[in-house]
């Protein structure tokens, strides 16, 4: 179903129409202009030189969407708050409420200039999922996050709309609109640390695309009563100007923001690393038993970067490796496991050492040669040209799993480097010690 609001963002007519009415809204003169970019579609542009340092747009509370915004139907409101549902449930609601009043709502012009249909991997069937991100832990979190949105429309439906057909016709708030409304939210609402880390749609702050090249981002400014963010480099005019997004890893800008940075560019990458224990291992029900304790189950998630991995992972891998004669120790490896343990120090556990380090090397290598099945096919995966247009967005879908899964492997290639060394370096202690304790031996015999 085709959603009637937003725009095609190819074209700039309803974001310059955004611009003119925000400029008379109170919006005051602005150093950036909407325009066409490179990265992002459209994204605000330097219009003169701008200096590193500089604050930059001054957006006055009285245009941001908060959970605190009036209703142009303000019946529709005060039901939802009756029912006191939370900020992005509420916010979800109250887009597609001021979308369907159209030019009645305050916020058309902002509405008219929003994407008819964001990036976002809520957009993505079940078997596209299958199809592009198997090898991705990506593929679990986006059906995690679907079945969320589901989950909170239907809550939604059968406590309120289903009880105020008149107010909430499920011809306007049903599970496509409400797709929408969540993937704009994903893609665009902000956190302000400084209104008490108050969520918010911005417009106008919200046509900056991220780099993760810089580091400043968006806040409330107490003493210009706006929002705005400070420029840590100069600005030539006709250059893009970005903000960061958050230090996020390639795969949670896809599930939010559906784009993946260019290959090697964002320092804060990361791969998720799945973790089990043992089916077969004689103390599996007390391991489970003592992860559950700690709030984590048998099979958890663990973020890897290119720099290492934390020290949670480690202790995953100690239990599930730990031998019968070490259950006193099971306790305190799942509450290390999942960070409650006291101690930040690294666990030394030198006897199991090796076995814990080829366990999470073994994971590593299973997950690497997922990814390089997916990228030896994905030359060959897209010959149906029946349909073109089906056709495009299979590529454009493609390219961004490629793109993901060729960062996620890297990061894995790397820990798999690293794993190879310690485990190298390991026996080789071994070895010596070996050699020495035999040496020793002979020469007292
Ligand atoms: C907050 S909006 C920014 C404005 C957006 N470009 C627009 O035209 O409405 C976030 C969206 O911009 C796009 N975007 C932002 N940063 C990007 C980047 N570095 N590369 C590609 N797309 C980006 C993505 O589509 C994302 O969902």
């Amino acid at each position: 179903m085709q959603i009637p609001w937003g725009c095609d963002i190819e074209s700039l007519e309803n974001a310059y129409d955004l611009q003119k009415w925000l400029a008379e809204s109170g919006l005051p003169p602005q150093k950036m202009g909407i325009d066409r970019v490179e990265v992002g579609e459209r994204g605000l542009v330097a219009l003169n030189n701008i200096r590193k340092g500089e604050k930059l747009l001054f957006v006055p509370p009285s245009l941001f969407i908060t959970s605190h915004s009036e209703w142009s139907r303000p019946e529709a409101g005060e039901i939802l708050r009756r029912y006191n549902v939370p900020d992005w449930p509420l916010l979800a609601t109250y887009l597609i409420s001021e979308a369907s009043v159209d030019k009645a709502s305050k916020w058309s012009n902002y509405i008219s200039a929003l994407p008819r249909q964001p990036y976002s991997l809520l957009y993505w069937t079940q078997s596209e999922l299958d199809r592009y991100l198997e090898a991705s832990q990506i593929r679990k979190r986006a059906i995690e996050r679907i079945n969320d949105v589901t989950g909170t429309y239907d809550d939604l439906r059968l406590r309120i709309f289903s009880k105020y057909p008149d107010v909430f016709p499920e011809e306007v708030f049903n599970m496509e609109t409400f797709k929408w409304s969540f993937g704009i939210l994903f893609s665009r609402l902000v956190r302000l640390p400084s209104m008490d880390e108050k969520v918010a749609l911005v417009p106008w702050a919200d046509m900056l695309n991220h780099s993760c090249e810089v580091e400043t981002f968006l806040d409330y400014d107490k003493s210009s009563k706006g929002v705005v963010f400070t420029t840590d480099r100069g600005y030539l005019p006709g250059e893009q100007v970005f903000i960061s997004y958050g230090k996020k890893s390639n795969g949670d800008l896809l599930l939010s923001y559906g784009f993946v940075p260019k290959e090697g560019t964002n320092p804060t990458d990361s791969v998720e690393l799945s973790l089990s224990l043992n089916k077969s291992d004689k103390c599996f029900k007390e391991k489970m038993e003592a992860l559950k304790k700690h709030g984590l189950s048998v099979s958890e998630r663990f973020p890897l970067q290119i720099t290492g991995w934390p020290l949670e992972l480690m202790a995953y891998a100690f239990l599930v490796v730990s031998p019968p004669d070490m259950r006193q120790q099971f306790e305190e490896l799942a509450a290390a496991a999942s960070n409650k343990s006291r101690s930040k120090k690294e666990m030394r556990f030198p006897e199991i050492e090796e076995d814990a380090f080829q366990y999470v090397l073994d994971n590593c290598e299973a997950s690497i040669a997922m990814y390089s099945k997916f990228l030896q096919a994905s030359g060959s995966m897209d010959l149906d040209v029946t349909n073109p247009k089906q056709l495009n967005r299979r590529l454009f879908l493609k390219q961004l799993a490629v793109d993901l899964c060729t960062s996620e492997r890297r990061i894995l290639f790397r820990a798999q480097y690293i794993l190879r060394r310690r485990l190298r370096d390991i026996r080789s202690g071994e070895l010596r010690a070996l050699k020495l304790f035999d040496g020793l031996r002979k020469f007292f015999k």
